[in-house]
Formats: structure tokens, sequence, C-alpha cells
């Protein structure tokens, strides 16, 4: 056929095609209506997958077209999924999340480090920016870059050790105080203080059912209260606070925020649409930050007062706010330097949210452990009833040397942030410290990842690799931290080889705080009280709800619980 009859025709089928189109509009439309998802099926899974630069590191097969793995990892226990994978694959894979996308899991402690040194290159997603800062504002927690350089430079004083030594009273107080709570709870006609009933044979004589949630969660929100703000919330007491009210709403709408919030999070698009999470996040944060303006204006009031005497003494507010308004109002610095007032607020909120439950699930997960590992609790229990007095200095505490490995261990093996999500925003080629096989048989050293790139840092694993503590990675040892031998490998962490608190220029900026704090906890239980598991030994499930929370199986209805059985100590 000669090219000119060629066109003729193809402009034939063209006006044929068109003819039919204009004659069967709806047709049409649906036609191409169930075209865009093939388009996007097409795009998703073959040609993003040829294009994708480290298409050779292995991982598992998707078990749904649209979810990816997303069902094991939402349905399983915690990081269950990624501990699995890491078994067949490595310590590095990459699996897939909504709409097929890939998301590296990078357990390598040298990539880890890449990513924690490149801090600013590897910022959190959009999705979990959306969230929080719907929630806390543009604080520590949600900014990046140069405004997070800003903030941090300001906080970070607040945080060093001469302020957390400071609040050691307070640490010590509140220790007490819940301390003297549980033993109430001893004095009690009543024997089941956890949500579901208690099971015949553990109704141990002498003993308590106690849910330790609910009072690490009581401790905790009052010393953030304190140690934060100088606010005092009374929870230990019974007291009822509108900032805790309004707090409370304000973490129970960030943790069932339906399914328009979530779209809105992936699809900024839905975020001109009101969803359920900023319905009910607006009334519930209108109040914490009504409540966090007045305790900002009266704290610039103060140091105001204080500029003008020039007070230096020790009688200055010490909460982390106080020293924040009072380096903030620091006369050397220049205007661009400063946090703006709404910037002052949203950390009021954000120490809240970032200082309460994080700890209290630290201490949750802990309690149980030593229930479980009698030995570990007799050893625990005779360093600080050898204490000599009831008050220890902050100094004194830290040099308790059995209690500090007990922390260590608990915060390895249960940290309460299970992992983390990162998104490359530049072109990187990740070093690896041990090379993985790939797909085309032959070892990686490194891994090309373009801008875009999701990343999950598996916390919980990485804290219980066999090849970081060795083969009792799963069992809980405190005296392993006293062993010259281990670790067996570094891992960039802030604090004690571990990624609890992250690393890098991100870190958890509190964790000083949380040491102390829970130092002081156990210090107090221990001294007083002995705790012991429950006999009819129920499995629990570790849920990731941004902190690690634990689900009792066969009394799911009963919600979040961590049941143990307390007892008194003779004297
Ligand atoms: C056991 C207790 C705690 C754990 C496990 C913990 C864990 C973490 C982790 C993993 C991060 C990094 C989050 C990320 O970048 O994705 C972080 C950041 C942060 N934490 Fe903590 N935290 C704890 C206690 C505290 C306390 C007591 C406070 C303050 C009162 C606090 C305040 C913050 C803040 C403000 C950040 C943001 C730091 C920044 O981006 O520069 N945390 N924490």
């Amino acid at each position: 056929m000669s090219q000119a009859l060629l066109a003729t025709h193809r402009t034939i089928n063209l006006d044929r095609a068109v003819a039919v189109a204009v004659a069967h509009p709806y047709l049409t439309l649906l036609s191409l209506a169930a075209l865009v998802p093939v388009i996007y099926l097409l795009w998703a899974y073959p040609y993003r997958e040829y294009t994708l630069p480290y298409r050779n590191v292995r991982g598992p097969k998707a078990t749904n077209l649209f979810w990816g793995n997303y069902g094991e990892i939402i349905n399983e226990p915690t990081n269950v999924p990624q501990t699995r994978w890491m078994t067949e694959f490595g310590t590095v894979f990459r699996y897939q999340t909504l709409f097929g996308k890939p998301r590296l899991c990078l357990g390598d402690p040298l990539a880890i480090a890449h990513v924690a040194q490149h801090t600013y290159d590897y910022q959190k997603s959009s999705q979990t920016v959306y969230a929080l800062e719907l929630v806390l504002g543009r604080s520590l927690l949600t900014v990046e870059g140069d405004e997070h350089k800003r903030q941090r430079k300001i906080l970070g004083p607040a945080f060093g050790l001469p302020a957390i030594k400071s609040m050691q009273s307070i640490f010590m107080e509140k220790g007490w105080e819940l301390q003297r709570k549980l033993s109430s709870l001893l004095e009690s006609d009543e024997d089941n203080f956890a949500p579901a009933p208690t099971a015949p044979e553990d109704k141990v004589p002498g003993t308590k059912k106690v849910d330790v949630i609910r009072y690490m969660g009581e401790m905790t929100l009052d010393v953030i209260g304190l140690a934060g703000f100088d606010y005092d919330f009374g929870a230990l007491a019974g007291r009822s606070t509108d900032l805790a009210d309004a707090f409370r709403a304000l973490l129970k709408a960030g943790s069932s925020p339906g399914i328009m919030a979530i779209l809105a999070a992936v699809i900024p698009f839905f975020r001109i649409f009101p969803n359920k999470l900023t319905h009910a996040v607006g009334a519930a944060k209108s109040e914490t930050d009504r409540v966090a303006r007045d305790i900002v204006k009266q704290k610039k009031e103060l140091v105001a007062a204080e500029l003008k005497t020039d007070d230096r003494s020790e009688t200055r507010g010490r909460d982390l706010i106080s020293r924040v308004v009072r380096a903030n109002m620091d006369p050397d610095l220049r205007p661009e330097q400063r946090l703006t007032d709404d910037e002052v607020v949203a950390q009021v909120v954000t120490f809240m949210v970032a200082g309460h439950e994080t700890t209290a699930t630290a201490l949750t997960w802990l309690i149980p452990r030593l229930a479980d590992n009698q030995d570990v609790q007799k050893k625990l229990r005779d360093e600080v009833r050898a204490f000599p007095h009831d008050n220890p200095s902050f100094d004194e505490l830290n040099a308790l040397p059995y209690l500090d490995k007990v922390i260590h261990e608990g915060l390895r093996i249960d940290p309460p942030v299970p992992g983390g999500i990162r998104v490359a925003s530049k072109d990187y080629v990740i070093p690896l410290g041990e090379p993985i096989l790939g797909r085309d048989g032959k070892m990686m050293s490194s891994i090309e990842v373009p801008a875009g790139t999701d990343i999950f840092i598996p916390v919980l694993n990485v804290n219980r690799a066999k090849e970081i503590w060795g083969p009792d990675a799963l069992e809980f040892n405190p005296d392993r931290h006293g062993d010259p031998k281990k670790p067996l490998k570094n891992v960039s962490g802030v604090y004690g080889n571990l990624l609890t608190f992250f690393s890098g220029a991100r870190n958890c900026i509190g964790y000083r705080l949380t040491l102390a704090e829970m130092k002081a906890a156990v210090f107090c239980i221990f001294r007083e009280l002995e705790v012991l598991p429950l006999p009819s030994s129920p499995s629990f499930r570790q849920r990731a709800q941004i902190v690690m929370r634990p689900e009792l199986i066969g009394e799911e209805d009963a919600g979040y619980q961590m049941p143990v059985l307390i007892r008194a100590l003779a004297d």
C-alpha cells in the first residue's frame, strides 16, 4: 500500500471512531473510565517496577493490588511482618504500600546512620506532617530544615542536663505519689483495678490486679504538666482539668481518624473537605490552645519582670516552657531567630503529646517484664531498698548501676515508638554495612534511591537484632549492658546503642527527661511493692498506634490494657 493510501485509510478509521464516539457518548465515557484504572495499574506495577532504580532489592509479593502489603502490616502485631521479611530477605528489603507504592525497609545500622546524618534530606512524610500539624501546629515535631534548626536551637537548652537535674524533685514527688496510690489499692475491698473481670486463678490472696497503663499514664501526665509548664494536672489525685479533658479528646480524635481523614492525608485534594479528624480536633485543639496561650502569656510576663530586675537566682521558673520563653526573649537574639507566640504555644501541646504517652508506654512494658523475671526484680529491689533514704538526688539515682541497666534494657526490648517513616527529598546512594543479596543473585553493597523514596526504619527490629545484641537478643537481660563484649555492632542512636530515641539532628529532645522520670518511678515502686505476673498467663499482642500498645488476646473488647498483680513488700 502506498504512503498516501495508508494516510487516507488512517484518517477514515479515525473519522469512523469519532463518529461512533459522538453517536454513543455514554458508552464512550464508560470505556474511558474503564481505561483509567488499566492505565493506572500498568503504571503502578510493570512501569514503576521496571523504572525503579532499586528494583534489584528483594522483598515480599504484594498481597493486594491496591493495599500492597498493608493488610499484613495492619492486621499482624507490630513489626511482625517486617521481622518475617528480614528473616527471608535480610536487613534491607522492599515491600508495597497503598496503590503499590514501594517502600524500603532499612534495618542496616550503616544505612540508618546515613539517613540520620542527612536528616534534613530524609523528611517526615506529608501524611504524617498533615496529621501532626492538625493536632500540634508548627512545632519542633512537625517543621523541617531551617525552621527546625531555628526551633531546636531555642528549645535545646531547656532539655539539657542542668535543666533536667533541676526537675528531680518533681520526678521523685510524682514517683512517690504513684507508689502511694498503688499501695492504697491494696487496702481497698475491691480486688480488680483492670478493665476486664479477674480469672479465678488470678485471685491471689494479698494481691490486687492492676492495669499498669492507667497508673503510669496518670503519673506521666502529672510529670509533663509540672516539668513542662508548671501546670498541675492532678491526674494521680483523681482531679480533672479542662486541659486534661481537652488533651484526652485530642488524642482520641487522632486515634480513630476515619476514612476521609486518611484520604486527606494521602491525597492533598481531599484536605479541602472537613473530615472526622478535623472536626474532632477542632474543638479539642481550640481548648488546648486557649490554655497553652494563657500559660505562655504568664511565662512571658514573668520573664519580662526577671529581665528588668536582672534576677538570675534559682527561684526562676525551671519548667521547660519557662526556659524556652527565657531563651526566646534573650536580648542578644536577632528577630528572625526567635519563635513566634504561635510556635511557643505549639510546643506546649507537643511536649504533652510527645512526652506523656511515650514514657507511660515505656513503663507499661517494663513493669510486666519485671513481673515475668523475678530474679531481675529481686536484684533491682535489693539495690533500691539498700539505698539509705527515700529521696535520692539526680546523681545518686544515676549512680545505681542495676537500675540503670534495667531501664536501658526495657527501652531496648520494648521501644515505645517501634518504627518511623522518612521520605528522601534528594537522589542518594545509601551505603550498606552488610551487603545484601539482590534479585539478580549478586551481592549489593549500596542502594540507589531516587527523591520521593519512602523509607521505613524498623526501630523494634534493630533494637532486638541478634547481630547487634547476640543470640539472646529477644530475652530481657539487663546484665547485657555491663558486658564488655556487647554490643557486637554500633548503632547511631542518641542513647545506649539503641534506636529508641532515634538519631541525628532530629533525635528525641526529651530523652534525658524520660530517663530521669523512669528511674524515679521504678525506684519508688520497687522500694515498697512487688509485681507478679497473672497466674493465668494471658498472651499479649503489640499494636502500633504511633506508640506500641498492648492488647490482651481474648479480651480485645476491653481495649488496651496491661494487667499485673501487685503486693506490698514486708518491711
Ligand atoms: C520513652 C519516652 C520517649 C520516646 C521513646 C521518644 C521517642 C522519640 C522519637 C523516636 C522521636 C523522633 C520522632 C521522629 O522524628 O519521627 C522523638 C522526637 C521528639 N521527642 Fe521524644 N520520646 C520520648 C520522650 C519524650 C519526652 C519526655 C519529650 C518531651 C517532653 C519528648 C519530646 C520530643 C520532641 C519535641 C521530639 C521532636 C524532636 C525533633 O524533631 O527535633 N519525647 N521522640
